[in-house]
């Protein structure tokens, strides 16, 4: 796999009235290779019949998830990022968090981003409070700061309204809880750069107020924070930038209000 090509922008002395970028990407281009791939012939024919062919498939594909894309991001901003189902979104969180290589072009961060996706790595096999302290020491707290933070992290959550959940397994867990539960850990830091992939979607309305209130502390803490929704409401409540990705090309960036309009007016 190419290197990824991830630098740090350097810190340097800046005047206080400037603004202070967090993240640029660069004219990227994002290209995923998938070996195996089949003709593309979508019949049931076609399917069965490679399915009964003995050969395996020579085919690799090339899917161009983002073609060209360029923002720049500054400290204390929070961004939504928007666009239809395959548009290149979790795509270019994963390219900013330093997951994913771009073909082309460039992404310089400032400190090391945090992706929160809904998929982020907890052990379905630990119980919560396991993973409270796993997932605490894995985004480098101390584990004093681990327990100092243990309750708080566990409140937030709300796992434990409703019973001792946080000492089951999170495999009992529903999907709605989990994601809750990792974005309360992910939330008791403070992060150069947050990066949240649907995480809201999934809980009920009282979490997701308690969530958008943290997300306005955390960018007050001089952090970005970037958030990937379907969600409008939970876009206009927390973001004052949206960045509007279509079919991998970045369609619109600006305030909140015109990118949802044009959004909501071209969706309709
Ligand atoms: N691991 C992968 N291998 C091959 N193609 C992929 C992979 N992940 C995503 N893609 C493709 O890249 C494109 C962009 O996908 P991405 O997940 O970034 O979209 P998205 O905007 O986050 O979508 P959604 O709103 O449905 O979550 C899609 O065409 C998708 O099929």
């Amino acid at each position: 796999m190419a290197v990824a090509e991830q630098q740090s922008v350097e810190r340097t002395q800046r005047p206080s009235d400037t603004r202070v970028p967090t993240v640029i990407v660069d004219d990227v281009h994002i290209v995923y290779t998938v070996h195996g791939a089949g003709t593309g012939r979508g019949s049931a024919t076609a399917a069965l019949g490679r399915l009964l062919s003995r050969k395996s498939s020579p085919n690799v594909r090339r899917v161009h998830a983002v073609k060209g894309v360029s923002f720049t991001s500054y400290r204390g901003e929070a961004i939504g990022i928007i666009g239809s189902n395959g548009s290149g979104k979790s795509t270019i969180l994963r390219a900013i968090a330093g997951l994913l290589p771009p073909e082309r072009g460039k992404i310089y961060t400032d400190g090391q981003p945090s992706l929160l996706g809904v998929n982020a790595a907890l052990m379905n096999d630990l119980t919560g409070e396991r993973n409270v302290i796993l997932g605490g020491l894995a985004m480098g707290m101390t584990q004093e700061e681990v327990r100092s933070r243990y309750q708080g992290i566990v409140d937030f959550s709300g796992i434990n309204e409703k019973g001792d959940f946080i000492s089951l397994p999170m495999r009992t867990y529903s999907s709605g809880m989990a994601a809750r539960l990792r974005f309360s850990i992910a939330a008791a830091k403070n992060h150069d750069v947050l990066m949240i992939d649907e995480a809201l979607a999934t809980g009920d309305r009282a979490f997701q107020r308690r969530s958008e209130a943290r997300i306005r502390e955390l960018r007050k803490e001089a952090g970005t924070v970037f958030l990937v929704s379907h969600n409008n409401n939970s876009i206009r409540d927390t973001c004052d930038r949206v960045v509007w990705l279509e079919k991998g090309e970045l369609l619109m960036d600006g305030p909140t209000d015109d990118v949802l309009k044009a959004y909501e007016d071209h969706t309709k």
